[in-house]
């Protein structure tokens, strides 16, 4: 367990610190609210051990900042231990309306302070356990099961953002649909544990498209999301021109290069995709409409053939 230890008294920083060291903790020592408040970001204690009477800045001013922060945070509350002189009603009674969670007096003896440090680290504990569980459940929620990719959801909500952001700039946006070819034959005639199988390696092959050209700089930030049952999405915030096309066409070549047998893919007799995609050089208009234009295209793509992008 992390220990802040907040004490402007330097002795007694040293023998509350070899006390705390005994018992196995790790601790990290403050000399005023003001350098506590810093250092709480810095080193993300489990537990603040924080005096009251403090040069710069209080006790009570410093908690009160540390549970600001905290606010800010998703999920984060982090047990403050006010150390005081005397053990009197009036002091706890102020330490916990100044958002601490208990007090101890400076002079507790050994045994108690090794079993209140225990129930402190009893909670770091369960802390950590659920913030991994939560930050497991942001996961899940915003992942499709089957793929992997981002769901519909998280693209929605990621979506909204990044249009009101390019509106704001007049950055320029692409959108592109992606939709496997004639799906419901491959499903028909390899069953349906092949037809998601050819869904999570369509989607895995779009993903590694889109990261290169995140990773060689063409683009930034743009990902790609299952949108609804073989089609996807890839929304592209800043990309150039280029960009747009480059992933439109080198999604479908690589898609077809997989060579995944299709026999009811008549004209091509592997597994292909059409892509319809909609180029904002300025993003100025409502979203829907840009939907709306890649929605079109990918109908139009399907129309002249498929295994083909209509961008424009
Ligand atoms: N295996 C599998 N199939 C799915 C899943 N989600 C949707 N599908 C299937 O995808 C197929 C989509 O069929 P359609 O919308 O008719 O489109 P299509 O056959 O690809 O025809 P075109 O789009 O015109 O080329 C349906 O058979 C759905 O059952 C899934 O998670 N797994």
């Amino acid at each position: 367990m992390k220990i802040l230890l907040v004490e402007d008294s330097r002795a007694m920083a040293a023998v509350m610190s070899v006390r705390l060291a005994s018992f196995g903790y790790e601790v990290s020592v403050a000399e005023n609210g003001e350098v506590a408040v810093a250092r709480f970001a810095e080193v993300a204690p489990d537990l603040v051990l924080m005096d009251i009477e403090m040069p710069v800045m209080n006790g009570f001013e410093a908690t009160a900042r540390i549970r600001a922060i905290e606010a800010t945070q998703d999920w984060a509350w982090t047990p403050i231990l006010f150390l005081t002189a005397s053990n009197t009603q009036e002091n706890l009674i102020t330490a916990i309306e100044a958002g601490g969670d208990d007090f101890i007096v400076k002079s507790v003896p050994e045994a108690v302070l090794q079993a209140k440090m225990k129930a402190m680290a009893r909670i770091a504990a369960l802390r950590k356990r659920l913030s991994v569980a939560n930050r497991l459940l942001r996961e899940q929620a915003s992942r499709d099961g089957l793929t992997g990719l981002c769901n519909r959801r998280h693209m929605d909500l990621t979506l909204d953002l990044a249009w009101s952001e390019a509106r704001s700039s007049g950055a320029p946006f692409a959108l592109l649909m992606l939709d496997i070819d004639h799906f419901k034959k491959y499903n028909d005639y390899y069953g349906h544990l092949a037809g998601d199988d050819c869904l999570r390696t369509v989607a895995q092959t779009l993903a590694s498209v889109v990261d290169r050209c995140n990773s060689e700089r063409l683009t930034d930030g743009a990902f790609a999301a299952r949108y609804g049952g073989e089609e996807f999405a890839v929304l592209m915030p800043q990309a150039s021109a280029q960009a747009y096309e480059r992933v439109a066409h080198g999604v479908i070549e690589a898609v077809r290069s997989l060579g995944i047998r299709h026999e009811r893919n008549a004209d091509w007799g592997v597994v292909t995709t059409s892509v319809g995609g909609a180029f904002v050089p300025a993003a100025n208009d409502e979203l829907m409409h840009v939907f709306r234009a890649a929605d079109e295209r990918l109908y139009a793509a399907k129309a002249a053939g498929r295994n083909r992008a209509v961008l424009s």
